[in-house]
């Protein structure tokens, strides 16, 4: 842990520990991950989320042969064709079927995707041309090479289409259609455990229990977060706040996932934990005091074959935690790059002041109608969850932030990105 030591002309004063920028404590975290190397193969129907560990190139050419862009006739307009051009209709041709060979004089129905005919270099949209009986009549003048698709002019031959590390969506899946690909090979998936600790938790649908306890929200918080990210998630209930109970369930999750995450008892308190639990588990541990807000407390280590985070128990804290210091983690189990989230800039809605001295994320809602959107803060703690579900994303104040008058810009990030795997 960093330190940082105020000087002072009269007496010395002890080192007050600094808090760990967020992109160092990131990496701290991630170095605690090693990469998991077993691949599968996989349908292509079925790798959406799914992690490439494969380099793929094209094949073929996409489109695969020059076609028709627009309905209309496909013409050889050679230098350009003039208005009024009057052209025999000499073939029909669909998508899906191939037609003969057009002359100068002739022009050929054709259909969006329909192969262009031997001879035609252009398409003529049937809106700008009129149809009397076995001839067209160009309304307007024809430039040469419109409405055509070029064999190649998407995907040309040996352009890289995937890598490995790459995390497939829909837009992949669908480049990777196009070459005829039907499977692929893709690491396998992390086995992520999670795992609530705190005597006061139950259940979030059992009203059995006496006492003052509350729904346990992190538990299916996390698996709702998890199940986005294309990780195999293991319920590891919850735990009360008792060091062995939790060493006791972390070295029996520790053989069976990649990493094992807790919510609770990171903070530095006698009924915390995390830390605790992983020395009598026999694991490595660091303690993390981030310069984050929400998100102070961490704990990031190894177990058995599994990384290890202890996130904060307060839920935006452990929402904010498992986004920056979660994600880079499962990135480096993956094998995928991770950056710290940049977002974007947005002007301030209205003037904000606060305490310096943590970077910040604060709920916080797209304002529209005016100049350009502006960024509403709804206010925060890490333990409401109503502004964060309220929100847009969630607007970052650098730690060097005091006050900021409105117009002032400031990075924000929407859920889309801030919560994505
Ligand atoms: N003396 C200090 N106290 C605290 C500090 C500090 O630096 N010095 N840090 C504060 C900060 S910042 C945070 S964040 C919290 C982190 O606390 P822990 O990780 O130790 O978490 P707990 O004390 O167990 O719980 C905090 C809060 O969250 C509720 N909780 C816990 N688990 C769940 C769950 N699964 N679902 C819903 N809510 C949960 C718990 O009931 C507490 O209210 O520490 C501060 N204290
Ligand atoms: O850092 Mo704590 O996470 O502010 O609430």
């Amino acid at each position: 842990m960093p330190t940082q030591t105020l000087c002072s002309k009269s007496a010395p004063i002890a080192p007050v520990p600094a808090m760990l920028p967020v992109g160092m404590g990131m990496a701290r975290a991630a170095a605690k991950a090693c990469p998991v190397s077993c691949t599968e193969t996989v349908p292509l129907w079925l790798s959406g989320g799914r992690v490439l560990a494969q380099t793929v190139r094209a094949t073929r050419a996409c489109p695969s042969f020059d076609q028709a862009a627009m309905d209309g006739y496909a013409v050889a307009a050679g230098a350009g064709l003039a208005r009024g051009t009057r052209l025999r209709v000499s073939g029909r041709i669909a998508a899906g079927q191939q037609g003969t060979a057009v002359t100068t004089d002739a022009a050929a129905r054709i259909f969006t995707g329909a192969p262009l005919p031997d001879g035609a270099d252009t398409v003529i949209m049937q809106e700008h041309a009129e149809r009397l009986g076995d001839a067209v009549v160009l309304a307007r003048s024809v430039a040469p090479g419109e409405h055509v698709r070029r064999r190649g002019e998407d995907v040309p031959v040996g352009r890289t289409l995937g890598w490995p590390g790459l995390r497939l969506d829909a837009r992949h899946v669908a480049l990777l259609a196009a070459q005829d690909i039907g499977a692929v090979v893709v690491r396998r998936r992390i086995r992520v455990a999670i795992l609530s600790t705190g005597d006061e938790l139950r259940d979030a649908d059992d009203i059995s229990r006496d006492g003052p306890s509350i729904p346990d929200t992190n538990r299916p918080m996390l698996a709702a977060l998890l199940s986005r990210a294309g990780v195999e998630v293991v319920d590891g209930g919850q735990v009360r706040d008792n060091a062995g109970a939790i060493a006791q369930a972390l070295a029996a999750l520790s053989w069976a996932c990649d990493l094992v995450v807790t919510t609770g008892g990171a903070s530095v308190g006698e009924e915390d934990h995390a830390a605790r639990s992983l020395i009598l588990a026999g694991g490595e541990w660091e303690t993390l005091k981030l310069g984050l807000k929400p998100g102070k407390p961490a704990v990031v280590g190894r177990i058995g074959g599994a990384a290890y985070l202890g996130l904060p128990g307060n839920p935006v804290s452990a929402l904010v935690s498992w986004s920056l210091l979660g994600r880079a983690m499962l990135a480096r189990l993956e094998g995928r790059p991770f950056a710290r989230p940049r977002g974007f800039v947005v002007p301030l809605a209205e003037p904000c002041v606060r305490k310096p001295g943590r970077t910040e994320f604060l709920p916080a809602k797209l304002v529209l109608g005016g100049e350009e959107p502006a960024l509403a803060i709804l206010g925060s703690t890490s333990a409401r969850l109503m502004p964060l579900a309220e929100a847009d994303g969630l607007a970052e104040l650098p730690e060097t932030f005091a006050s900021g008058a409105a117009g002032q810009r400031v990075a924000f990030h929407p859920f889309e990105s801030f919560l994505a795997p």
